[in-house]
């Protein structure tokens, strides 16, 4: 692993955190999503816009670059976990700041921000799977400046007895590496345009996630309602083909009906395009 000047890792640290943001805003602005706020409108949501998430986005790249910079070529250990744990509440609390109180993007800080870290932990330069089982590393260390907050997240993991937010990231994003990223190239390789091989990689991490969103709106039957749809549009040929986009349409009012949108599968969705944009190092280019 080479050691670069400064500032080469303060370059590095910019480009990390105007990576994320984009790939936040990439994802909002993505279409037709069922349930999520996207350019078509506001989904499930009553206080989600998109230009709400697009502020919000924005007021994350300084987290993001002080996430960056202060994880840099730093081993995984306690006292970066309290530091990575600290700036992922400050980044809370400017994306409050930002939007006059509404949650856009809690989970998506908790997934980006420690990939963002992981990705600088190495030194800028690595694969998809190192980074993310350096993320993993990252999530299972404990943090003991956290607050006890009873989260949604948190009752609905304890109700339904499935994994959430914290054990996607614990097991090294298994819905990213195993579901979206193959979905999304294999997507690309059958000639679907950008915005096709992205939906049908939201779908690929739908069909078996257990949202924590979905869950606290929509219960056991919201969720299941979400795995069978995404599995109706990949096996009828995904979102490039007319039954796929049917089939998306159904799941779309269907989601609408149960009140229920897959916030947790569209931030790993975002996720999914940082890890596939950071295939391309910053000091390569
Ligand atoms: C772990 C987090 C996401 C809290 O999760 P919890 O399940 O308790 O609560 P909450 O309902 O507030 O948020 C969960 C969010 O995760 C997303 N999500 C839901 N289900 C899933 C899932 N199965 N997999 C991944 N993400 C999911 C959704 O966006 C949802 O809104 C996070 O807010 C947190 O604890 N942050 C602490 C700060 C920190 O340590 N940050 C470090 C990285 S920056
Ligand atoms: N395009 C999107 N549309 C909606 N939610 C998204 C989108 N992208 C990511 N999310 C994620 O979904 C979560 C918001 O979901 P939700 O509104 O269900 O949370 P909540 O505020 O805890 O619950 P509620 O709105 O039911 O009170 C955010 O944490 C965010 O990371």
């Amino acid at each position: 692993m080479k050691l670069l000047p400064q500032i080469q890792v303060e370059g590095g640290a910019e480009w990390l955190a105007r990576t994320a943001t984009q790939c936040l805003i990439d994802e909002a602005r993505l279409s037709p999503k069922p349930g999520l706020v996207d350019s078509r409108g506001n989904g499930a949501h009553h206080d989600l816009t998109l230009a709400l998430m697009e502020r919000s986005a924005h007021s994350l790249t300084p987290t993001f670059q002080a996430l960056a910079l202060q994880s840099w070529l730093r081993p995984a250990d306690i006292a970066l976990r309290q530091t990575v744990g600290r700036l992922g509440r400050v980044g809370e609390q400017a994306m409050m700041a930002a939007t006059g109180g509404v949650n856009t993007h809690r989970g998506a800080i908790w997934a980006l921000g420690l990939l963002v870290s992981a990705v600088a932990m190495l030194g800028g330069e690595a694969n998809a799977p190192v980074i993310a089982a350096t993320a993993a590393t990252l999530a299972k260390l404990p943090d003991d400046a956290a607050p006890k907050v009873f989260s949604k997240g948190l009752r609905a993991t304890h109700r339904y007895r499935v994994p959430g937010a914290r054990e996607e990231a614990q097991q090294g994003f298994p819905h990213i590496l195993q579901h979206a990223l193959p979905q999304l190239r294999l997507s690309r390789r059958n000639g679907g345009s950008e915005s096709h091989a992205r939906i049908d990689a939201l779908m690929a991490i739908m069909t078996s996630l257990t949202d924590t969103c979905v869950l606290s709106r929509a219960g056991m039957e919201g969720l299941e309602t979400m795995q069978r749809g995404a599995r109706a549009v990949l096996s009828a040929g995904g979102s490039a083909t007319l039954e796929g986009q049917l089939a998306l349409g159904i799941l779309d009012r269907q989601m609408l009906t149960l009140n229920a949108s897959p916030g947790g599968a569209a931030d790993l969705l975002a996720a999914t395009l940082f890890l596939d944009r950071i295939g391309t190092p910053y000091f390569k280019h």
